[in-house]
């Protein structure tokens, strides 16, 4: 709703109240609608302001509003009355002014920002354009080239950038209510035709087709198959080259479109997903609401291999004190140089001051004494590991929380080498761990609720999407990442190409496929594991039985790149060639196309043709198939938790929401159809065997994505 009062005897103040961001739902907007007229016609009210309540302006429309039947007045005429009021109205914006929160402050005449504001139109993010006139009004107040750039990035801006680009009039350090209330004051009686933005035309830019033309080709190259961005360029276009009227004609047929698409549903879907991972459950029945986080002031990396490299900057530029510890001295000097040179290259960027003297570089283990919190980055060895933990459990004060970076290794095993298993957990850093997004925080069956919500207090601050999982191997990620590269080395024993399976992974949306990926990654990363699991056998056996490994189908042909020496970019050969060895431009390699036709022939495989349905379905799928077991298994509490693992770490595309959103889009059944069709195909293929949970949640009725944790709940009790 929207309050109203008088104030310095001649201002309408109108505060929107809706917590927690002032969102426009039906009863704001009715607030809105009521409180303006009723300024507007007292005749003792000069001029008007609108403000938020809780030092937030608006966030934007209510996004829970969309997927009901939308009541109440709508944004448009309400923004237009606002605009051709004859009394002034300043947005007096505090916190955010976001979306149709931005919109809305477009409609005033004047507006007046407090120096911490954020402003921005980030609908693009939600599948959307700002649609109530922000496509129309922005271009026409900042120029095309400034508005586009808002309006396909959705990036929020400062307020010193909003002013810097004329997006506000003032920015005040003070009471920003009285700022504008004052202000208010100051202009009542000014003729307000020149404040009207509808009725500018939009600045003049030279050669505007070529300026479309290359932003149109760049929006789409970046939008790998998103559809919004696409939208939000042309409806710039038409604020540039129609009249008012007409331009708002077309961003409503642009945003009818997009409305309803699915791409906006996903989107959505992910905004309130990252929201929802925050509140995370453990088996034992704790919860980020009763598990209080201790304080972390002081914490330490060992290891500083790229891994720790990469966490000691996160960690030292959320202004802990990090002291980072490297056993051999020239490692820490060449890390020491690396990190420095990464915080200043970071606070460069970002225009503060780098956090040089925040970290501090040690040989001795023994510089952990006082930390409170240590994350373990050395070589992926569970002997390492265990004596580096042994070590520190011996070494740190107690109650130190003790957290192992490992992708893989079993963390209980790890927790079971110390005196205070409880203390331990899995802190899972993505490379480059100073800028992924994503961290997996993984609990054993005997870490504490305390040292979870600790780990996922330390990550929301580094600013990373943190999800809490169980302890199983590979996790949730790397877990479900084991079927889908499988499926992809079956099908190129099958006929398919690298090349193949790369552009149809890019057109589904992933910014790489995933022998691209692998090569970026190193094929050694994967051999070393299958080794470790005993799966490579050396030699060159043939035909079918040399497939069968520990009873199910398995494919050599990555172990036999890696014994040519190929494990990716690094060697300049992998799946693709290179120039040479670390350049990143992958290319058609004959050699590859010769090595898997002399395979096919070795093994008696006749190649057939394959599709890009085939290779999705199958890669997909297997993972899909494989996040309903972790479901199951109760190693992620629920489908977002997975998606935005999916979303922030694994380069599944934004706009098609993760993969069990997607599984939910697609149809439950039409997904166990295809697993089913797969596996009668390939007999010897566990991971296409549908999960029970798969099959219980079709015979159940398919229930929309979020009734699945309802339906889990009551199908385990049913066991
Ligand atoms: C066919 C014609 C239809 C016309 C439709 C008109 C369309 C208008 C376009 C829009 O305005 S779309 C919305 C644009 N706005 C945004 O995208 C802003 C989204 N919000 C944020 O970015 C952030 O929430 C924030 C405002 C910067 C605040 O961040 P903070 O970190 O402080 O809090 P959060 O944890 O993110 O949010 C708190 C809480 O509030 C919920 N929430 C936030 N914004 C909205 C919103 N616009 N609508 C509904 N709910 C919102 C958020 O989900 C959190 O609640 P939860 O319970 O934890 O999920």
């Amino acid at each position: 709703m929207a309050e109203y009062n008088r104030v310095s005897e001649c201002v309408g103040l109108i505060t929107l109240r809706n917590p927690p961001v002032n969102a426009l739902s039906a009863a704001v907007r009715q607030g809105i609608v009521d409180t303006v007229q009723r300024a507007l016609s007292d005749p003792n009210v000069k001029s008007v302001v609108i403000c938020g309540q809780n030092g937030i302006f608006c966030g934007g429309a209510d996004i829970k509003e969309f997927r009901s039947n939308m009541t109440g007045p709508p944004l448009i005429p309400m923004i237009h009355a606002i605009e051709s009021a004859n009394k002034p109205v300043v947005a007096a914006i505090e916190g955010s002014a976001l979306g149709g929160g931005l919109e809305l402050a477009l409609g005033c005449h004047y507006r007046i920002a407090h120096s911490k504001a954020r402003l921005g139109l980030p609908e693009v993010s939600l599948g959307l354009l700002p649609a109530a006139g922000g496509s129309q009004r922005l271009p026409r107040l900042i120029g095309v080239p400034a508005a586009l750039n808002l309006i396909t990035t959705g990036r929020h801006v400062t307020a010193a950038e909003a002013l810097q680009l004329g997006i506000v009039d003032q920015v005040t350090d003070h009471n920003t209510v009285a700022a504008a209330v004052k202000f208010a004051l100051s202009v009542a009686g000014r003729s307000l035709d020149p404040r009207r933005i509808s009725t500018h035309p939009c600045p003049q830019q030279p050669d505007l087709d070529a300026l479309f033309e290359e932003v149109m080709q760049k929006v789409r190259q970046s939008a790998r198959g998103a559809i919004a961005p696409i939208a939000c360029v042309q409806a710039v276009r038409a604020a540039a080259t129609l009249p008012y009227a007409q331009g708002m004609e077309r961003e409503r047929e642009l945003m009818a479109t997009l409305f309803t698409s699915g791409q906006a549903r996903a989107l959505q879907y992910c905004f309130f997903a990252e929201r929802a991972v925050g509140r995370w459950r453990m088996p034992s029945g704790a919860r980020w609401d009763t598990s209080k986080p201790r304080p972390v002031h002081k914490a330490a990396v060992i290891g500083l291999g790229t891994m720790g490299r990469g966490i000691t900057v996160a960690l030292a530029q959320t202004g802990l004190s990090v002291i980072a510890v490297e056993t051999q001295e020239k490692q820490l000097m060449e890390a020491k140089q690396a990190i420095s040179g990464m915080l200043e290259r970071g606070a460069k960027g970002r225009g503060v001051a780098p956090a040089l003297d925040g970290v501090i570089y040690s040989q001795n283990i023994q510089a952990v004494a006082d930390v409170d919190l240590v994350i373990e980055a050395v070589f992926e060895d569970i002997a390492l590991k265990t004596k580096v933990f042994q070590q520190l459990s011996a070494v740190c004060k107690p109650g130190t929380l003790l957290c192992t970076n490992t992708s893989a290794l079993d963390v209980d095993q790890l927790a079971s080498e110390t005196p205070n298993p409880e203390l331990v957990v899995g802190m899972h850093f993505f490379a480059p761990a100073h800028v992924m997004k994503l961290l997996e925080v993984v609990y054993g069956p005997r870490s504490s609720p305390q040292a979870v919500a600790t780990a996922m207090q330390l990550g929301k601050k580094m600013g990373k999407a943190s999800v809490a999982v169980g302890n199983c191997r590979g996790f949730v990620g790397n877990r479900m990442l084991k079927p889908y590269i499988e499926e992809a080395f079956f099908l190129l024993e099958e006929g398919a190409t690298p090349e193949l399976v790369d552009q149809a992974l890019e057109e589904f949306g992933f910014p790489m496929g995933v022998f691209r990926m692998s090569d970026l990654s190193g094929l050694d990363v994967g051999w070393r594991v299958r080794k470790g699991d005993g799966l490579v056998e050396p030699g060159t056996a043939s035909g079918r039985s040399a497939r069968i490994r520990q009873g199910r189908r398995y494919s050599p042909l990555g172990d036999l790149l890696c014994e040519e020496g190929r494990f990716g970019q690094k060697t300049g050969r992998g799946w693709y060639q290179y120039d040479k060895p670390g350049s990143r431009v992958a290319r058609f390699d004959p050699w590859l196309h010769s090595f898997l036709g002399a395979y096919r022939a070795q093994h008696g495989l006749v190649a057939r043709r394959i599709d890009h349905q085939e290779v999705l379905e199958r890669c997909l799928y297997a993972l899909i198939n494989e996040g309903f077991h972790i479901l199951d298994d109760g190693i992620a509490a629920g489908p977002e938790d997975i998606d935005v693992i999916y979303v922030s770490g694994y380069g599944w595309p934004r706009h098609r929401g993760g993969p069990m959103f997607y599984a939910n889009m697609v149809g439950l059944a039409k997904v166990l159809e295809r697993l089913e069709h797969y596996q009668q195909l390939h007999p010897e293929v566990p991971h296409l065997q549908p999960s029970s949970l798969l099959r219980r949640l079709v015979a159940s009725g398919s229930p929309p994505i979020h009734k699945w944790g309802e339906a889990i709940k009551k199908l385990h009790s049913q066991l």
